[in-house]
C-alpha cells in the first residue's frame, strides 16, 4: 500500500468534552488507485487529508507512507517526506496571478532548490501532458476554471509524488469540467502509478473512482467498489 492510516485517532477540544473528528480510522490506497471520500459537511474528511498529509499527527494510531511507519518522525523529517513523496491540490487552485503556468510549476522547486533549466523543461513537458500546450505562458485570469485546476494538478505532480491528496478539486466547476477533471485523476493515478486520495461532494462522477469512502462523524466506511 502506498498510504495506509491504521486505528488512527484525532480529537479536538469542544467546550467540556472533546469532538472525535477521527474515530480509530483504518484507510488504505494502493499506488495506480483513485479513491474517493465523501461525506458531510464537518464528517472530518477534510481531518483525514490533514493526517494523511502529515500535517497533523494522530493520537494514536499509525501512518504509514510506502510501507515506512511516519508517525514518529520530527517536524523536518515530515516536512521532507511531504516534500519527496506527497503531491496536494486544494479546492481553489491556489495559483499565483502574477506567474505564468510554466512558473507556477517552477517555483515549487525552486523554492525546494531544483536546477533552472531542468525544471522549466519538466514544467512544460507535465503541462503539456495534462492537454495545457497551447496555456504554458498564460497567466491564471487567462485561464478557463478546469485549465487553472489542472495547472494546479500538473504542480502537485513536480516532485513525483508516489500519494496525492486532492482536496473537492471540482467545486468550482460545472459539470462536463468536474467530469474531465476527475477522468484526469483516475488517469494519471495509472500512468503515474500514484496512489490518489480525492475528497469530494461530487456524487456524479463516482462511476470514475476505484474505491469510494464514507465518512460520518469521524468515522470512515468502504461504500462501494466500482472496479
Ligand atoms: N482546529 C479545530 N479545532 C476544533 N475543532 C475542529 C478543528 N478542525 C476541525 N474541527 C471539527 O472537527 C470535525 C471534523 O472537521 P473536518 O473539517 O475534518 O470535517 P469535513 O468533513 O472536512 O468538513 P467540510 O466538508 O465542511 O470541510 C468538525 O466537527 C469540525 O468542526
Amino acid at each position: 500500500m502506498s498510504i495506509t492510516l491504521t486505528d488512527a485517532l484525532l480529537t479536538y477540544p469542544d467546550g467540556d468534552t472533546r469532538l472525535c473528528a477521527l474515530d480509530h480510522v483504518n484507510f488504505a490506497v494502493d499506488r495506480s488507485k483513485l479513491v474517493a471520500v465523501t461525506g458531510p459537511s464537518g464528517s472530518g474528511k477534510s481531518s483525514l487529508l490533514a493526517v494523511a498529509g502529515l500535517l497533523i499527527t494522530p493520537e494514536s494510531g499509525t501512518v504509514h507512507i510506502g510501507g515506512v511507519d511516519v508517525t514518529g518522525l520530527s517536524r523536518s523529517e515530515r516536512t521532507t517526506v511531504r516534500r519527496e513523496q506527497l503531491g496536494f491540490v486544494f479546492q481553489q487552485s491556489n495559483l499565483l496571478a502574477s506567474l505564468t503556468a510554466t512558473e507556477q510549476l517552477q517555483l515549487i522547486t525552486h523554492l525546494g532548490g531544483g536546477r533552472v533549466r531542468s525544471v522549466r523543461s519538466r514544467a512544460r513537458d507535465l503541462l503539456a501532458s495534462l492537454g495545457l500546450e497551447k496555456e504554458l505562458d498564460r497567466r491564471p485570469h487567462q485561464l478557463s476554471g478546469g485549465q487553472r485546476q489542472r495547472v494546479a494538478i500538473a504542480r502537485s505532480l513536480m516532485n513525483d509524488p508516489s500519494v496525492l491528496l486532492v482536496d473537492e478539486p471540482t467545486s468550482a466547476l460545472d459539470e462536463d469540467r468536474s467530469r474531465e477533471i476527475v477522468a484526469l485523476l483516475a488517469n494519471l493515478s495509472r500512468e503515474r502509478d500514484v496512489a490518489v486520495v480525492m475528497v469530494t461532494h461530487d456524487l456524479g462522477q463516482l462511476d470514475l473512482v476505484d474505491d469510494v469512502y464514507e465518512m460520518h462523524s469521524g468515522r470512515l466506511t468502504r461504500a462501494q467498489v466500482t472496479a
